[in-house]
């Protein structure tokens, strides 16, 4: 598990230890930590360029500049503000044999110290103008600059970084947004930071997680998942999301709904029946995709809402909870609710988005006191215990129709097998995630690639 943590900590942490240690010695340590990864990036070729903005971002920049010159190699630095620039790196820097030019030449590799944690919006016309005519790799000191450090928000123009490198902990922007190869200096931060503000999940994390039978173990005991998914128009969401299910975990699933017939064509193996009232006992529900939001519908909503188990709400369960706000009084608010809205779903139940979508999922968590799943190419968990979880998809190719049942269907049965529901909605987030790489290697996929590719995205996480 990773943690990641706010500028406003990073720099509390920052203030402690730098109190109790020479001056400049952190700098020092982060910017050899640039110059070592630099010197790995140019694996041999010899020209560096720098921009460096107006503060200890550019500084780091400037003092790595120092060490690759002691390494030999050519090193000349675009000044963006140079009245501002870090006095001592670039007294450093030029005693070291560094040029200062107005435009960066042709370079081998292009390190980003134009702004770090002080970031605020995108990148400045100047800046970006230097930016905007690179060839060469980019290699970003802490964070691509033009990114939001909390909130990995793209304004406007910003770096596109090939590799980062970032120090003493991670920040949110390293999970939210591109940031490339992401590594990691230490500088001595660790004692001084308080718990992490989100968590990111490592495969392994969710191999020792996600539940398998023992030897003890039968159809019942492994909890069972109930689908209320799929209509006459959309039998295909119900197909999905069950299969995803019974390919999750190993216990028993239920279908009811009606694409019963569907479903029991494609998964003879699930219990269909046709409708809620039939559907006998489970531990968990999955509701709304491809349900329909009519008045029947509704009623099976109410119905799964009533039922007193864990419940993973998505789809047209969402936009029906958005425009029946009564709906909400069949819940038994002691009972998990994991709802998985996209962003133009999450804007029908909670209003937009907006920029940080780490507090907009907390928000809509502490509003309806459920586990909220905000879908996107980083996926926000937010508990109303206060937990955030984010999982970094890494590649698009989970973006097709019917990819978001299979995710519902996963997590339905995590949640029937017991596990915590936000650790379950990160789990089925990651294996999603993985099964979608895995299927597409390299070419689109439709969804159904992607359900089959579960088990495999399962083993993944349990092969040590
Ligand atoms: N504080 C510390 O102990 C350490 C800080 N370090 C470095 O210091 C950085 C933070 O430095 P600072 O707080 O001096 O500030 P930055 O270097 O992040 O920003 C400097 C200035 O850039 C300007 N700026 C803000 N947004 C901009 C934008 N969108 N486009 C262009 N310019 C913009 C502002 O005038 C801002 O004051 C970290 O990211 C890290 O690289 C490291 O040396 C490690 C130790
Ligand atoms: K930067």
């Amino acid at each position: 598990m990773r943690g990641l943590w706010t500028t406003a900590r990073v720099r509390a942490a920052e203030e402690r230890v730098m109190a109790a240690v020479p001056p400049g010695a952190l700098m020092r340590r982060a910017a050899f930590g640039v110059a070592v990864v630099a010197a790995e990036l140019l694996a041999g070729r010899r020209r560096v360029g720098l921009l460096v903005g107006a503060g200890n971002n550019g500084g780091d920049a400037l003092w790595a500049g120092y060490h690759l010159r002691k390494r030999g190699v050519t090193v000349t630095a675009v000044l963006l503000e140079p009245s501002r620039a870090h006095a001592e790196g670039l007294a450093a820097f030029r005693r070291a044999g560094g040029r200062v030019v107005d435009r960066l030449g042709p370079v081998d590799l292009v390190v980003d110290g134009i702004v770090g944690l002080s970031a605020r919006g995108p990148l400045r016309p100047d800046a970006a103008a230097h930016v905007a005519g690179l060839d060469a790799p980019v290699l970003a000191v802490d964070l691509p600059s033009g990114v939001d450090p909390d909130t990995g928000h793209v304004a406007g123009p910003a770096v596109r970084a090939h590799t980062t490198v970032t120090f003493g902990c991670l920040k949110p922007v390293h999970a939210l947004a591109d940031c490339g190869d992401v590594r990691l200096v230490d500088i001595g931060l660790a004692d001084a930071l308080p718990g992490p503000d989100l968590l990111e999940l490592d495969p392994a994390d969710v191999g020792a997680a996600w539940p398998v039978p023992g030897p003890d173990s039968d159809k019942y005991t492994q909890g069972v998942t109930g689908v209320a998914a799929g209509s006459s128009t959309y039998p295909g969401a119900a197909v999905l999301a069950t299969g995803a299910s019974l390919l999750s975990t190993s216990g028993l699933v239920r279908y009811a709904g009606p694409a019963a017939e569907a479903v029991r064509a494609h998964w003879p193996e699930a219990i269909c029946t046709g409708s809620i009232t039939d559907a006998g006992r489970v531990q968990a529900w999955v509701v709304g995709p491809g349900l329909g939001t009519g008045l029947g519908s509704e009623q099976v909503l109410r119905t799964v809402l009533e039922a007193g188990v864990p419940v993973c709400a998505d789809a047209d369960a969402i936009t029906m909870l958005a425009n029946n706000p009564d709906l909400w009084d069949a819940r038994d608010p002691d009972t998990p609710l994991v709802l998985t809205p996209h962003d133009r779903e999450y804007e029908r139940l909670a209003g937009p988005v907006g920029e940080d979508r780490v507090a907009a999922a907390r928000r809509a968590a502490d509003k309806f006191g459920a586990v909220v799943l905000l879908k996107g190419h980083a996926t926000v968990i937010a508990s109303p215990d206060g937990r955030t979880l984010v999982n970094r998809a890494g590649n698009s190719w989970a973006a097709t129709a019917g990819s978001g049942d299979v995710l519902s269907g996963v997590l339905g049965s995590l949640l029937a097998a017991g596990l915590d529901p936000a650790l379950a909605a990160a789990c089925a987030t990651r294996v999603h995630t993985l099964a979608a790489a895995l299927a597409a290697d390299g070419a689109p996929i439709p969804a159904s690639a992607l359900l089959h590719a579960l088990p495999d995205a399962i083993r993944t996480t349990r092969t040590p």
